[in-house]
């Protein structure tokens, strides 16, 4: 069972989980905390106000919060103040030795932000401990949780699941006592640094240990109903999605949707374990079933998702080369810039495509706009190419057997409000058709989309 930091936020919503855990008797789960509520974003503003020197440390805001939510939740919950007290005494050192070094490299801040779930976990434990629950707390790096050295954006490796198998069942057998462990969190496999999955990464830590040890079920609980028609920060009427397969979930998380982590339904799908996103704000909420099949023989849309502020390309080839070597060539040209590619289009002469912004997004500003000015470099030897900034990837997840129909429809929608799509993608994966339009009109059109396929009467395109 993995909550999230809206579900660990404070004392009480602590004291709830724990009430929760306690009324599956008959389980024995393994329980996975992210950083309590804001954490990891105080932190890494923390970090980046030290390294810039915009106020000393001792005086910092975040510093401030971060202590004081974690010394109020100990109190409220009748904890010792020491559980904690040696990470937070750390924690105003590494942000001392920031603000000297002026420096805050990716190692710095994966370092810095895993203070959040290293001391969520140890409260947590400590609170069951003391109402009678025996738990026991886990930091991930130290239990064979092995990552890529890609600090902020790690990715597991295959070493981990029999590492956290052996130490989980090990310590089992012992002395049996609930898990609980640190989300988001791994150890580089050659640094032996403290490296992050990515924002959003306890749903990861979730998945890979349910995999590792062959879990019945694998729950997500977060605070929302479950997996949504469309983000409800953009449409506050999306429903919740009763049944998902691994494919949509995984295209749906990979294309924007912030509920679910983009690499978390791999280990699910490996093991073939069932994944529910459930909310602990309303237990009795059904949530979202996610496994490998599910009746598709009336699905038409699942949900929406929206990716904003994608980069698009549209390479023309000069014909320098033949077609072949010209796609082989382009996609080199990526490949060796280590950049990867989203939705791509391609004519016999040119093609579309757009570049996954989180790749991106881990590297500086400048060194974002110098990688794509070198891109567009290396492109111009062999075509005519044309940078498209602030574009949104629409994605419509679905039965994609039913294309036409969803395409009909939506296009129908997208001619009214006066949109035309810039490019389009419908791929192998038979769940996803991606459309690209303009930041500017891009909630406007989900909107739209999300009213038109959820909320209209649908037996006119059926
Ligand atoms: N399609 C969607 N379905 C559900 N939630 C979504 C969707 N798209 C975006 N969200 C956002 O994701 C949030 C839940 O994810 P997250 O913040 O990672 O939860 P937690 O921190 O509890 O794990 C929701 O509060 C909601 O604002
Ligand atoms: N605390 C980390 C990891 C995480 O998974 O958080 P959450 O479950 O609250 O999205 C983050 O904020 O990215």
């Amino acid at each position: 069972m993995k909550f999230g930091g809206s579900s660990v936020a404070s004392a009480e919503r602590m004291k709830e989980v724990a009430d929760l855990i306690l009324s599956f008797p008959e389980e024995s789960p393994v329980i996975v905390l992210s950083a309590m509520g804001k954490t990891t974003n105080k932190l890494i503003s923390a970090g980046e106000k030290a390294a810039s020197c915009v106020s000393t440390v001792s005086e910092m805001d975040e510093l401030a919060f971060v202590k004081e939510l974690h010394y109020r939740t100990v109190e409220e919950l009748g904890l010792e103040k020491t559980l904690i007290e040696d990470h937070l005494e750390k924690l105003e050192r590494l942000l001392n030795g920031i603000a000297v070094l002026k420096e805050f490299t990716p190692r710095a801040r994966d370092y810095l932000v895993s203070f959040g779930e290293c001391m969520s976990t140890r409260i947590f434990s400590a609170y069951l401990n003391k109402i009678g629950v025996k738990a026991r707390q886990y930091d991930a790096f130290d239990i064979g949780f092995i990552t890529t050295d890609d600090f902020t954006n790690a990715d597991i490796l295959e070493a981990t699941y029999p590492a956290v198998a052996k130490r989980l069942n090990g310590d089992w057998v012992r002395d049996p006592a609930i898990p609980i462990v640190t989300g988001f969190l791994g150890k580089g496999w050659r640094t032996c640094a403290v490296t992050t999955l990515g924002r959003g990464g306890s749903d990861l830590t979730a998945t890979t240990i349910g995999k590792a040890l062959g879990l019945r079920e694998i729950q997500v609980w977060k605070d929302v109903d479950g997996v949504l028609t469309c983000d409800p920060n953009i449409y506050s009427g999306a429903e919740p999605v009763p049944y998902l397969t691994f494919d949509e979930a995984a295209e749906l998380a990979y294309f924007g949707a912030q509920v679910l982590h983009p690499q978390s339904m791999r280990p699910a799908r490996e093991g073939d374990i069932p994944v529910r996103v459930k909310n602990s704000y309303n237990p009795n909420a059904p949530g979202t079933l996610i496994t490998k099949s599910r009746d598709m023989s009336k699905a038409v849309l699942t949900s929406i998702v929206l990716k904003r502020n994608v980069t698009m390309l549209d390479i023309v080839s000069t014909r320098m080369l033949g077609q072949f070597g010209f796609l082989a060539k382009v996609f080199s040209i990526f490949e060796d810039l280590g950049i990867s590619v989203d939705v791509v289009a391609t004519s016999e002469v040119s093609i579309s495509l757009t570049l996954d912004p989180s790749k991106l997004w881990s590297r500086e500003l400048i060194q974002q706009a110098s990688e794509l000015d070198h891109v567009v470099e290396e492109l111009e030897k062999i075509a005519k190419v044309n940078l498209l900034q602030h574009r949104s990837i629409i994605s419509l997840i679905g039965n994609v057997q039913r294309s036409s129909l969803v395409l009909e429809k939506a296009f129908r929608v997208l001619r009214m409000n006066g949109v035309n799509v810039q490019m389009i993608s419908q791929g192998a994966s038979k769940v996803n058709i991606s459309l690209i339009v303009n930041d500017s009109e891009a909630e406007r059109c989900v909107r739209s989309l999300h009213s038109a396929f959820f909320e209209s009467d649908m037996s006119d395109i059926d």
